[in-house]
């Protein structure tokens, strides 16, 4: 097990993304009985992990833990605040994904806790492909972030940011940005028909260039700009389509327009 796991750990809120979290921690060796999970309602395969690995769920009291990743809804942090604040001690790390909400929100409603991660992953954490921004507040101490760091990189690189107002933009980019991967696959799938093929095969053609072509830009060492030139003959198909996508009204203002909403709806979640 990595040294720099931390001995206790309490999730809070198994879902989606907490839920991919909690494989990749598993997956590095972080000891199940180090691990105690919270959630109101948990998924059939959350309950099916628990028990198969010998997790405990939903536990009447604990010891309050090293670190507590708190992975619920922004919406739901009220409610789930005096759970939180009833497992913490001052000693514990709050590592929060949650979208918006900021250090001091988070203060607020635990007023035990003094240090804070705020981290932002992505969903490809769920098979230890994930990108995460994270900031640490002041009272977080060398071990706490190393703590911290060691669970975050079990689901893929992470970015230590210098300032806290990034993490809205993080989440913009990053932590929406699968879905907007996803989105490229189905309207890729959707023009293929337009264009005349069977839908369930532009589909199929459309999710392998889109997988295929992740995979070419993380085994190569060739930046984004080289790899799309790669595929660009002069006067050839390609270059028909990127008049249209690198043009006026192109990709590139669709997709500043789509992160800066993102991000002001991160800013209007917090509070
Ligand atoms: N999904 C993603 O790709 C990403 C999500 N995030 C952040 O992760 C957080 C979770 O998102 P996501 O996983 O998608 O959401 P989910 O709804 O899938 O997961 C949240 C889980 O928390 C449970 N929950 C709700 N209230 C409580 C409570 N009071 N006590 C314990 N558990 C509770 C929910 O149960 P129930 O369903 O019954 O309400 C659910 O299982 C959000 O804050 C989001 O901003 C960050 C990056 C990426
Ligand atoms: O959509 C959301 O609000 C969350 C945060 C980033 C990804 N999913």
């Amino acid at each position: 097990m990595n040294a720099a796991l931390p001995p206790s750990l309490a999730l809070v809120g198994a879902g989606k993304m907490g839920g991919a979290m909690l494989e990749g921690w598993l997956s590095i060796g972080l000891p199940p009985h180090a691990v105690s999970v919270f959630d109101a309602h948990p998924s059939d395969a959350i309950q099916a992990l628990c028990a198969a690995r010998g997790l405990a769920l939903n536990p009447q009291q604990i010891a309050p833990p090293a670190v507590l990743v708190l992975a619920t809804k922004p919406q739901t942090l009220e409610a789930v605040a005096p759970l939180v604040e009833g497992i913490v001690s001052p000693d514990t790390v709050l590592v929060s994904i949650l979208a918006g909400k900021t250090i001091a929100d988070l203060l607020r409603r635990v007023p035990t806790v003094r240090a804070v991660v705020r981290a932002m992953p992505n969903l490809p954490a769920s098979i230890g492909a994930g990108a995460t921004g994270a900031f640490a507040n002041e009272a977080v101490t060398e071990e706490g972030r190393a703590r911290a760091h060691a669970l975050l990189a079990a689901n893929g690189i992470v970015e230590w940011l210098p300032s806290e107002d990034l993490i809205d933009a993080v989440t913009a980019l990053s932590g929406s940005g699968p879905s907007y991967v996803f989105h490229l696959v189905e309207c890729l799938a959707e023009a293929g028909a337009q264009a005349g093929l069977p839908p369930d095969l532009a589909l199929r053609l459309a999710r392998a260039t889109v997988t295929g072509a992740g995979r070419l830009l993380e085994a190569s060492d060739l930046g984004a700009d080289v790899l799309r030139q790669n595929v660009t003959s002069p006067g050839g198909t390609t270059a028909a389509a990127l008049e249209v996508l690198m043009g006026e009204g192109g990709m590139a203002p669709l997709m500043t327009e789509a992160v800066a909403a993102a991000k002001r709806r991160a800013e209007a979640l917090s509070g």
